[in-house]
């Protein structure tokens, strides 16, 4: 990974963003003042997306969320506007910074009862942002559906209030809102569904925390951009040939179920991959001949005949899974591919495979020379992982990839990609149209085109999932499968076609 440009894409956990504010503090910006910048980057969103509001209503919690609150209540009377403030708590118990922005607030606190949501023309929710510690219920519970009630468009301070910065999860009522503000960097729960969907637009403010505090945190989650690796990026040189770019090897399914695998081929040989061969019977063979050129095709009838074919070592990069079946000679043809120790990728029936064997499964993935790549949806993932939903999907995904000693690619529309050596990175690019019948085994097909052209694992899954998630932007609604193949090819035309757009 390319640090200073990963740097920008950096992640922080409610936890690890106290720490950035504790080190900017000890760095000699006192926490007042990064109370003030907080609040002059509500303002400076504010006027920007809602210049005309009038009358706008701003509701404080009991912490220094609460504080940015009154803060930006202040900035905004201040040029004029009217403005009602409402406080969650008991003045007398605010302390810190945020009780000295209460007591910098001019104004009066408008009682909760009576609080004038009807004749407000903006709600700024700064109830709690990084310091929740549990769901909301209660009288915060019914202020935040009275909130979500009014009319008024919703700006949240940090994170919606309800809302976990960690797992993107709420336990309880959260604020509906249409942008949030939120400083230094995002943090997990901006993107992690459901927590995206609660957060509307996401803009980050600086407020004067020193990038040096991202080295002393050595966080390791990331949103996913093509600065994460680009360096890896499998480039072609002039001197190149075929087998310089790989050869890999797709298993297919049987004679009525050759789809998945072919989606699969065709998106590997598109990313780049030298060569690519798909294998299985003689009868489903005769089915891709049909459909394939460039493509080639190998009989294997049995899981002896793919031993035999795996002799040759230029077949580098082997991926199973796409309309693999679940019959024991699919098994047996998983058990010769873990064995044959290529660059694997798992996904599908491979994975269900997976998931039905006693345990010597991740003992085989993690004795593997280069680690596998895994590609559950959340079906998936449970069956091989079991439920570990009460954490994040980062944690979990985090946790999987440490249990299989192999690189997690936790699908969704928000895909998590872990490593065992605890990084990971939240997807955020894929489109809702990219939820289609095939779109997984294309996926498939693009991380294994990059690993047989040498791009290390985790780095190709990150590659891959973004890859996938820009083919479908540029094809955009009404896209399937068959078609994602072309929005490959203008992708990797435009961002990685050397005219330096990344
Ligand atoms: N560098 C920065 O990011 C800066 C952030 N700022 C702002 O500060 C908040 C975080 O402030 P903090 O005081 O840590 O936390 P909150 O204001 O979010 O909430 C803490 C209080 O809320 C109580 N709480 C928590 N959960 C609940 C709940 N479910 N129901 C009721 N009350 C709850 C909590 O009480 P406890 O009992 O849990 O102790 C606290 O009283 C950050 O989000 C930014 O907006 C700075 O202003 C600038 C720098
Ligand atoms: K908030």
């Amino acid at each position: 990974m390319t640090q200073a440009t990963a740097l920008a894409h950096i992640l922080l956990t409610p936890e690890e963003m106290g720490k950035a504010d504790q080190y900017a503090i000890q760095h000699g910006t006192p926490g007042y003042t990064l109370m003030l910048a907080a609040g002059e980057r509500i303002l400076e969103y504010t006027l920007r997306t809602h210049p005309l509001s009038k009358t706008i209503g701003v509701l404080c919690g009991p912490g220094n969320n609460g504080g940015d609150g009154f803060v930006v209540a202040k900035r905004l009377r201040s040029l004029g506007k009217k403005v009602h403030v409402g406080l969650l708590g008991d003045p007398s118990k605010l302390t810190g910074d945020a009780a000295k922005a209460f007591s910098d607030w001019p104004g009066k606190i408008t009682p909760l009862e009576a609080f004038p949501f009807d004749n407000c023309d903006l709600l700024i929710d700064a109830l709690f942002g990084a310091g929740l510690s549990r769901g909301l219920e209660g009288t915060a519970a019914e202020l935040v559906g009275r909130m979500n009630a009014a009319s008024a468009p919703i700006i949240a301070v940090d994170l919606p209030s309800g809302l976990s910065g960690r797992t993107g999860k709420a336990e309880g009522a959260v604020v509906q809102a249409t942008a949030s503000v939120t400083f230094f960097r995002k943090k997990p729960g901006h993107l992690l569904l459901p927590g995206r969907e609660f957060c509307g637009d996401v803009i980050v403010g600086d407020i004067g925390i020193p990038q040096t505090a991202l080295t002393q945190l050595e966080a390791q989650l990331h949103e996913n951009h093509p600065d994460l690796w680009r360096a890896e990026f499998p480039s072609p040189s002039l001197t190149g040939h075929k087998y310089s770019k790989g050869h890999a090897l797709i298993l297919s399914g049987s004679e009525f179920a050759t789809g998945a695998s072919r989606l699969t081929a065709k998106a590997a040989l598109r990313t780049g991959a030298g060569l690519v061969s798909l294998c299985g019977s003689a009868d489903a063979l005769r089915i891709h001949a049909a459909h394939v050129t460039a493509i080639m095709l190998r009989p294997a009838e049995t899981a002896s005949d793919l031993k035999d074919l795996l002799d040759d070592a230029r077949l580098t990069t082997l991926a199973l899974g796409p309309g693999l079946g679940t019959s024991t000679d699919a098994d047996e043809k998983l058990t010769i591919a873990l064995r044959a120790d290529r660059r694997l990728i798992l996904d599908a029936d491979a994975l269900t495979l997976l998931s039905q064997r006693e345990d010597a499964s991740f003992a085989a993935l993690k004795a593997l020379n280069e680690p596998a790549i895994l590609t559950p949806h959340a079906g998936e993932f449970k069956r091989l992982f079991g439920d570990m939903s009460e954490t994040s999907k980062v944690e979990e995904a985090l946790e999987a990839a440490r249990q299989s000693g192999a690189i997690i690619v936790y699908k969704g529309a928000d895909t998590v990609i872990a490593a065992p050596d605890g990084r990971a990175v939240i997807n955020t690019n894929a489109p809702p149209c990219l939820a289609t019948a095939g779109s997984g085994d294309t996926l498939t097909g693009i991380i294994t085109g990059l690993r047989s052209q040498d791009m290390p694992a985790f780095e190709a899954a990150c590659a891959g999932v973004w890859l996938h998630g820009e083919a479908a932007n540029v094809l955009g609604p009404g896209l399937t499968a068959d078609d994602l193949e072309d929005g490959l090819k203008i992708v990797l035309k435009k961002r990685f076609g050397g005219s330096g757009e990344t």
